[in-house]
């Protein structure tokens, strides 16, 4: 059932086009991620969706209904974590947790959901004494206090150390758990992989492709690269003529990297073994998200490869 469905978005600010044509629909229970670099337009979108920003083009539906229309019922089911979230520094956790609650007919159980977020210990600190992943499992807290069907996190595990951003991702795991869908605004590759069940990938204004991030990943999958450093010397031309092998590069050190296509791996373990050969420190090179990213948005290879992909077609892609 689709929960969240955005059609050929568009929403400018005076003479800047911050969304020039965005469309995505988000499935129920889903974790779906709006991936692309500073200024894409990721924030002004999901304002949209919240109801928080007003739309110059396009039509949005969430729960079947329009946000723009302020209705009070939408508001309750949906819960927003934008990325300037800051409390008074005095607001105490608990506080602020009760106030958001208020606004609410039936809130989440505020004992339970500050054990959820691992805030029981710091309940009675004021907001200026939380370290950021605190604030940051706060401001998550009170996107979630109203018991929304729909949670919206914007840029959530910027600012945090590795382990309090593994920490988050965690947390967002738990909550998907418990049926809520989650649209989750990031520029963190990692992110997006380990998190998102889906992406909608913006660049410049416009959504340049919509796809699991293994899909994206497969549209950028260049040929396989396996490093390796023989127990001895071994002719490169030997290596060279195997099928799949497409090119060999001596590197310092005696490593060699080998690029080509299906079967490479077995190929060269086969026959680095009829030759007696062990390969030491083998690595084998496959293509990321990031690849797809960079594939995909301005910075990247020019429009002839994200033709390829698929990209012109943009709004279509989605369709
Ligand atoms: N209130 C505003 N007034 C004027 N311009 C704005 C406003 N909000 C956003 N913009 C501009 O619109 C464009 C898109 O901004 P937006 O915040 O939606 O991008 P973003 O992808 O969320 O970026 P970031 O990752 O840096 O948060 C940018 O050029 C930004 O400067």
């Amino acid at each position: 059932m689709t929960v969240i469905d955005v059609r050929r978005l568009r929403k400018s600010y005076g003479d800047v086009r911050a969304v020039r044509d965005v469309s995505f629909a988000v499935e129920r229970g889903e974790i779906f991620g709006i991936l692309g670099r500073n200024g894409a337009g990721k924030t002004t979108t999901v304002e949209c969706v919240a109801g928080l920003a007003r739309r110059d083009g396009g039509a949005i539906s969430v729960l079947g209904r329009d946000p723009q229309d302020g209705d009070p019922a939408l508001r309750e089911r949906v819960g927003v974590q934008l990325q300037s979230g800051a409390l008074p520094d005095k607001l105490r956790v608990g506080e602020a947790i009760d106030l958001f609650a208020s606004f609410y007919r039936a809130p989440a159980d505020r004992v339970e959901l500050l054990d959820l977020l691992g805030l029981a210990d710091v309940r009675d600190r004021p907001f200026d004494a939380l370290s950021g992943g605190q604030r940051q499992r706060l401001s998550i807290a009170l996107a979630l206090v109203g018991r929304p069907e729909v949670a919206i996190l914007d840029e959530l595990t910027t600012g945090l150390d590795p382990a309090a951003r593994r920490a988050t991702w965690e947390l967002i795991g738990e909550i998907r758990a418990r049926g809520v869908t989650i649209v989750l605004v990031t520029h963190f590759m990692e992110e997006a992989e380990r998190l998102c069940d889906r992406v909608a990938l913006i660049d410049g204004g416009r959504v340049v492709a919509v796809d699991t991030p293994a899909g994206l990943t497969a549209r950028a999958a260049r040929e396989q690269r396996i490093r390796f450093r023989p127990d001895r010397p071994v002719d490169p031309a030997l290596l060279r003529a195997l099928a799949p092998v497409s090119s060999v590069e001596a590197l310092g050190g005696g490593e060699l990297v080998l690029g080509g296509g299906d079967g490479l791996l077995f190929a060269l373990v086969t026959t680095l073994a009829e030759m007696g050969v062990e390969p030491l420190e083998l690595r084998l090179e496959q293509a990321s998200l990031e690849d797809a990213f960079l594939a995909l948005t301005a910075d990247g290879p020019p429009a002839s490869a994200a033709a390829e992909a698929g990209a012109p077609s943009r709004a279509e892609a989605v369709a």
